[in-house]
């Protein structure tokens, strides 16, 4: 079955998770695909369970393939704070971005200063002020306060998983207090950030010795996904920094994250394992890219260093996982943790960006990059709504893709140190406004 411009509706609305909990119709059984569909998407991105309209409704509807019966339906049935935007997009469909720049006062309005010398200028984007004024109310009506005060003060927001998502907690002050189960989580941060301080300054000082004797010099780092790309990203765009690139004199990190073993080779190309300090980075250690190129890498180092023992001085972790480093025979002392509520991609701030980045930049470079982070963080807690970066990029996110219906988002970055941003956005893009936005 096709689907009808209605059914993409449904689905839109449904996809704005933020301001969730808002529509679901009553669970009869779906007599259709399409509706099936959507009560799928809808179940899937509310998690609601209260009544928007009734399955018979709806089954009317679909039985005629009265669409725009069925979109008008909806539209009725929408809480004003929706339904008024769904108007006002009517109205600047048909405006056009020329017309709105012309508006000098408009356009200062969207030029928005943050924090760290960050900016924001939305005025290209297809909005007045009366846009933003509705935009900014769907967000006090669908209390994006209340869940972003939830998100900091670590309650299980992740209802999927009855979790916390505290990426916030990872760069908090180690004097501040978060508390998950009546333990403050950011103790047990600071515990690991601690030791990758020690680790990596021993590593980097020479201290600590490869199996033959040699100080490490380089590192490969072994990942995929939310484990590797937010650390590359960050790796690439500290290069060019000053003080980074002095403190990363003489040292090299590399990466390896595909499976195909032309990466293997190139990774491991100029390298020697006597110089080598390999990081398997892995939150479940189960990941089979990760887990066969740990397994290639291993063998290429027990295979030049001559003897098993040698894993122990050349291998390290970051993982959830600590049963299954271990029986990879990686030593307990150089496993660095993290927690279930630090999700994959968010974990760039945790054990698996602060230990390679430590390890090539320095401790006094990461910590300065979580502190640049926590200065975000509270600017997205504390900030009014008009000036706040990270709801106002959220609410143009609905906008443009629950209201407007658009379906593409171009992200171009136009420096070269930022080369690695757009696969780093593009993996932990949801592509909806999400609750941490
Ligand atoms: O850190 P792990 O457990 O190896 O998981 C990696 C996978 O998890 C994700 O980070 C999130 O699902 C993926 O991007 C990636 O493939």
């Amino acid at each position: 079955m096709r689907d009808p411009l209605p059914w993409c509706m449904c689905v839109r609305m449904c996809a704005s998770t933020a301001f969730k909990r808002e529509f679901v119709w009553d669970a009869g059984k779906p007599r259709s695909i399409s509706e099936y569909v959507i009560r799928a998407f809808w179940v899937t991105h509310s998690g609601s369970r209260s009544i928007f309209l009734s399955s018979q409704t709806v089954a009317a509807h679909f039985a005629h393939r009265d669409w725009l019966g069925l979109a008008r339906e909806i539209m009725a049935a929408m809480p004003p704070v929706w339904s008024e935007l769904f108007t006002q997009a009517t109205k600047m469909k048909g405006t056009h971005l020329k017309t709105l720049m012309q508006d000098q006062a408009r356009n200062d309005s969207m030029f928005v200063k943050a924090v760290g010398g960050m900016v924001l200028d939305y005025c290209r984007e297809k909005v007045d002020q009366e846009t933003m004024g509705k935009l900014f109310a769907l967000a006090e009506k669908t209390g994006v306060e209340e869940k972003k005060k939830k998100m900091f003060s670590g309650v299980k927001i992740n209802e999927t998983e009855g979790r916390p998502a505290l990426h916030v907690a990872l760069r908090a002050p180690r004097e501040a207090k978060i508390e998950v189960d009546g333990a403050n989580v950011v103790t047990d941060v600071w515990k690991v950030l601690d030791g990758i301080k020690d680790f990596s300054e021993k590593v980097r000082s020479g201290e600590w010795k490869g199996f033959t004797g040699k100080p490490l010099t380089d590192v490969l780092c072994i990942g995929i996904g939310g484990s590797y790309l937010g650390v590359e990203f960050v790796f690439e765009a500290l290069k060019t920094d000053p003080e980074a690139a002095a403190a990363a004199t003489g040292r090299r990190l590399r990466f390896l994250a595909n499976v195909d073993p032309i990466d293997v080779k190139r990774a491991l190309d100029g390298l020697s394992a006597e110089t080598t300090l390999v990081l398997v980075v892995s939150k479940t250690f189960t990941t089979a890219e990760t887990m066969l190129n740990a397994k290639t890498v291993k063998a290429w180092l027990i295979k030049e260093l001559g003897d098993p023992a040698c894993v122990a001085k050349h291998v390290a972790a970051c993982s959830t996982a600590l049963d299954k480093t271990a029986a990879f025979g990686i030593d307990s002392n150089n496993v660095f943790g993290f927690w279930d509520w630090v999700g994959g991609r968010f974990s760039c701030w945790s054990a698996v960006g602060a230990l390679p980045l430590s390890l090539q930049y320095g401790f006094p470079v990461m910590e300065k990059f979580l502190k640049g982070a926590h200065e975000m963080d509270n600017h997205f807690f504390s900030a009014p709504a008009a000036e706040n970066l990270p709801l106002i990029m959220g609410l143009l996110s609905v906008w443009n893709c629950s209201v407007l219906g658009y379906e593409g988002l171009a992200v171009l970055p136009y420096c070269q140190a930022l080369v690695r941003f757009v696969p780093r956005t593009s993996s932990s893009w949801t592509w909806r406004a999400t609750a941490s936005a």
